[in-house]
């Protein structure tokens, strides 16, 4: 069941264009003189209800635009948004009742009051009835150590402990969807551990819709089944993971342990190149268009002694980099916005 329909979807803000020379800082007020810069350029992709999906680009693709406009916050310029029955930026109070929102970059909580302070506060905005608010304490208190920090005010708080008690304030009022806005940027890699466990409970267990915008590679793969990617406000990829890597991944790498130490004019390497060897062992890369893996090492098998080996999966991170590249390459030539056939 669809629970985001975005159809067309379009924003477009408008720059100045600052005046120069004499008196220029007081002809500014006046000014009329704008460019219009397109942030997000005519999307469209659905979400069901339950998915988990990562939403990834480099600095200034459009994510947290499009982010804003799913939670109301901006109004498109045009094209359709509909979030759990709901237009957000026309319904705005029924549809916070729907929604949790997390910006790594900015915290919701109240600068100077403790954690547990603000969840007071917001128990009263939504009004969560009492049974409701005590079991998702309870709960969040168990899955992200909240007793530790509730009670210090939240400009002491770790980077960490700030997002994990910002995350505990966007579930109070057990929304259907929550938006993050990169949750672990900046974080340690414990504490990265700890909010992807309790992202993935969330999901699984209450069947929260989550959709994650995140510039770690890491956090895609460990939670996200599909991912879409954006660039200059257009979406070059939109499918699971599993297909990018078959699809854009490329070249495999096998890596064998030999009986004995070869050097590279002793290697037969049929439909392979040798792209590293350290004593023994030689990391080989091949196409798998050309040739499967079980048919490379029973060749190599039959032309040298081999004691073990095993095949690395190409990084999600290099495969992302060379989409987002091929994206600016097409930039530059004015051919960009095609979407990647999958
Ligand atoms: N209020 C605004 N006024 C003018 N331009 C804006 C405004 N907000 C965003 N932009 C521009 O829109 C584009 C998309 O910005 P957005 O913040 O959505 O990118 P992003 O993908 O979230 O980037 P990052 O990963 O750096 O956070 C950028 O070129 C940005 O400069």
């Amino acid at each position: 069941m669809e629970i985001i329909q975005v159809h067309e979807l379009r924003k477009e803000f408008r720059r100045l264009i600052p005046k120069k020379g004499p008196f220029a800082s007081i002809r500014n007020l006046w000014n009329n003189d704008y460019t219009v810069h397109t942030a997000v350029n005519n999307i469209s992709f659905h979400i069901d209800k339950g998915e988990l999906v990562g939403y990834i680009g480099p600095n200034g693709a459009g994510k947290s635009t499009s982010i804003k406009m799913l939670t109301g916050i901006l109004v498109p310029t045009s094209g359709l948004i509909e979030v759990a029955g709901l237009v957000p930026h026309q319904q705005r109070k029924e549809h916070a009742a729907n929604i949790g929102v997390v910006f790594g970059q900015k915290t919701q909580l109240w600068w100077d009051i403790p954690p547990i302070e603000s969840y007071r506060v917001l128990k009263t905005i939504y009004k969560i009835p009492d049974a409701v608010y005590r079991k998702n304490l309870d709960r969040f208190r168990e899955l992200l150590d909240l007793h530790e920090f509730e009670n210090t005010p939240v400009r002491q708080l770790s980077l960490g402990q700030r997002m994990r008690a910002d995350l505990a304030a966007a579930l109070l009022h057990d929304p259907e969807i929550l938006f993050l806005d990169e949750p672990t940027i900046g974080v340690d890699v414990l504490a990265k551990e700890k909010l992807r466990t309790f992202i993935r409970e969330i999901n699984q267990d209450r069947k929260v819709t989550v959709l994650l915008t995140t510039h770690d590679m890491t956090d895609i793969e460990k939670l996200c089944n599909r991912m879409m990617i954006i660039d200059d406000g257009a979406i070059l990829y939109d499918g699971t993971i599993e297909s990018l890597k078959n699809n854009f991944g490329g070249e495999r790498v096998l890596v064998i342990e030999l009986e004995e130490t070869l050097n590279p004019q002793q290697l037969h390497l049929p439909f392979a190149r040798l792209i590293r060897q350290e004593g023994t062992r030689i990391w080989l890369s091949f196409d798998k268009e050309q040739i499967s893996a079980s048919r490379l090492i029973t060749e190599l098998a039959d032309l040298h002694r081999i004691r073990d080996l095993s095949v690395e999966e190409p990084e999600i991170e290099s495969i992302v980099r060379q989409i987002y590249q091929s994206g600016l390459e097409r930039k530059k030539e004015g051919t960009h916005a095609a979407v990647l056939d999958i």
